[in-house]
């Protein structure tokens, strides 16, 4: 199980920019990844933000429907907020972080099955920001 976080600000959602493998570099994804054995889905959405934006984070709901990846590794989203609304999110091991407003997040370039979940992340924009 992957897991990313949907973290929404002022109506905006934090969006990262792989710096590898080669073929995912320069695409756009979630904060997030795999669960480890025994931990809460959670709880690794709180870890995976620590690790890669030194931030801690609230997490809410489930953000769209569960996306197959390859290798029969499955992808869940969670929506998610800042503790701390005045925390600054760095790029720890990405090229690059946005705050992406509705119009844009279907403009962005995607990796494969974040694209599925543009949809449901315009709605989670649209909607309360935090399920
Ligand atoms: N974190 C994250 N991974 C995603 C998303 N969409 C998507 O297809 N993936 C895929 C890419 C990777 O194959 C896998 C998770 O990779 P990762 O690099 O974030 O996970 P990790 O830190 O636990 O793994 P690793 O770098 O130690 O290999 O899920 C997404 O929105 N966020």
């Amino acid at each position: 199980m992957i897991v990313g976080a949907a973290i929404v600000r002022d109506g905006a959602l934090l969006a990262q920019q792989r710096a590898y493998p080669e073929e995912a570099a320069g695409l756009w994804e979630l904060p997030g990844g795999r669960v480890e054995a025994g931990e809460p889905e959670e709880a690794a959405v709180r870890r995976e933000c620590a690790e890669e934006l030194g931030v801690a984070v609230e997490v809410g709901g489930r953000v769209g429907a569960d996306v197959p990846l390859p290798g029969g590794k499955v992808l869940r989203i969670f929506a998610a907020r800042l503790t701390d609304p005045a925390a600054r999110p760095h790029a720890v091991e990405h090229r690059a972080l946005r705050w992406v407003g509705p119009p844009d997040v279907g403009d962005l370039d995607w990796l494969p099955a974040d694209r599925v979940l543009v949809p449901d992340l315009e709605k989670l924009l649209r909607d309360t920001g935090f399920a």
